[in-house]
């Protein structure tokens, strides 16, 4: 089959999610020759507008050439962008369409893609929630909505916990940080699992001073406990620092990985499917983390195509942590998108066996809420935290 058609949709509705980017998808759908439909997603966040116009270009490089052959229509496109390597925009485009493709794929083969990647190792995906402390400003606050996640049968959740702390955090801060992550640790009890976010935003100093803070917590791991980029500070973290670090959800390739895993600075490795290259990168990434004894919990947090395909490549890899979740928590469009195809029950998934990416996109909704893309308004709460968390109490 060739590739015919590539449209990018952006999808909104009034309806809001858990923060400014969870109210938003980006949608790619691929047409075949033999009028065949594959979708892929790709990242929102403050970059909608980038992204759709990335989506147009890179659709360029990959028209006309064959859907199966998709590891070389992804180096192809490599090739072809001399930035690749440096352009979140790029990268989270070609990764959409490389979804798209998968999907593809599949469906042409009646196959959902864990069966063309070897087969399912676990039959049901476990999950950490995320999303769930949508406004929680005090101890209280935190304490109650998670207290609700375990009603709901997860096992582990995710937090940040450190309100309107950037780069420095005084003593106030971490007091009140450790009262919030005190107060849901004794909410859940002793064996569900918390997940500490930092969002990369501390400076290795400040990340340090957490740490010995919340360890008596035991937290699964710090979530980028300094600014993505900041090597020297992930150096220094690790001398410093008794947590397991997780990062990667800004990975953009294969060879970027390879630069925190070899100096052992991750310990739980975190990719996006959505921008790391699609299921093609995404998987020689979680196979080079499997080679340096690393576990990988896939970053999860935009739409519900990505939850579908990360699903897909989760319940195949051997070094699986957790898969990141926020279904519970989307607006309701967006598991009426994939007509409810995959709901979380007792803290898991169950691995859908339907071809491609395993849900059926609903068109109807695709129609319905497309919009233009705009440029977003820019809030003294960043884009990147849980909405009304910004906050001291
Ligand atoms: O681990 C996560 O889920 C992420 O850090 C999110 O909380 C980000 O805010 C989102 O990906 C927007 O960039
Ligand atoms: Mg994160």
């Amino acid at each position: 089959m060739k590739i015919q058609e590539i449209t990018p949709f952006v999808l909104s509705s009034k309806e809001r999610g858990s923060a400014t980017w969870a109210s938003t998808m980006i949608v790619v759908k691929v047409t075949t020759s033999d009028g065949m439909i594959g979708y892929g997603e790709a990242v929102p966040t403050l970059r909608v507008k980038p992204v759709f116009s990335a989506i147009q270009q890179v659709s360029k490089g990959y028209l006309g050439k064959e859907v199966e052959r998709v590891e070389r229509n992804y180096h192809e496109w490599y090739k072809q962008d001399f930035y690749l390597s440096r352009s979140f925009e790029s990268a989270t485009a070609t990764s959409a369409i490389d979804i798209a493709l998968w999907d593809l794929v599949g469906k042409e083969l009646g196959a959902p893609i864990h069966r063309l990647l070897g087969g399912k190792f676990r039959d049901h995906v476990p999950v950490y929630a995320n999303g769930w402390y949508k406004d929680c400003v005090t101890p209280e606050d935190f304490a109650r909505e998670a207290k609700n996640v375990v009603k709901r049968g997860y096992r582990a959740m995710k937090f940040d916990p450190f309100g309107p702390y950037y780069d420095w955090i005084d003593e106030h801060g971490l007091r009140q940080a450790e009262e919030r992550v005190k107060a849901v640790r004794e909410a859940v009890g002793e064996e569900v699992e918390i997940l500490i976010e930092h969002h990369g935003r501390f400076n290795a100093n400040s990340a340090i001073e957490i740490a010995k803070r919340l360890e008596k917590y035991r937290p699964l791991f710090a979530e980028e406990p300094v600014h993505h980029e900041d090597l020297e500070g992930y150096r220094k973290y690790k001398r410093h620092s008794n947590l397991r670090v997780a990062m990667g959800e800004r990975l953009v390739s294969l060879k970027e990985t390879l630069v925190y895993l070899r100096e052992g600075l991750v310990d739980i490795l975190q990719p996006d499917l959505t921008n790391i290259g699609g299921v093609t990168v995404a998987r020689k990434v979680a196979s080079l983390a499997e080679a340096f004894d690393v576990e990988v919990a896939f970053h999860n947090a935009f739409g519900s195509i990505q939850n579908a395909v990360s699903i897909q490549l989760a319940s195949v890899i051997p070094n699986l942590l957790l898969l990141e979740n926020f279904y519970d928590w989307f607006p309701q469009w967006k598991r009426d998108l994939v007509n409810n195809g995959t709901p979380v029950e007792m803290g898991r998934v169950k691995v859908p066996d339907r071809p491609g990416i395993g849900v059926e996109v609903n068109e109807r909704i695709l129609e319905e809420l497309k919009t233009d893309p705009v440029a977003l308004e820019v809030v003294e709460e960043p884009v990147w935290v849980v909405g009304g968390t910004w906050k001291n109490y």
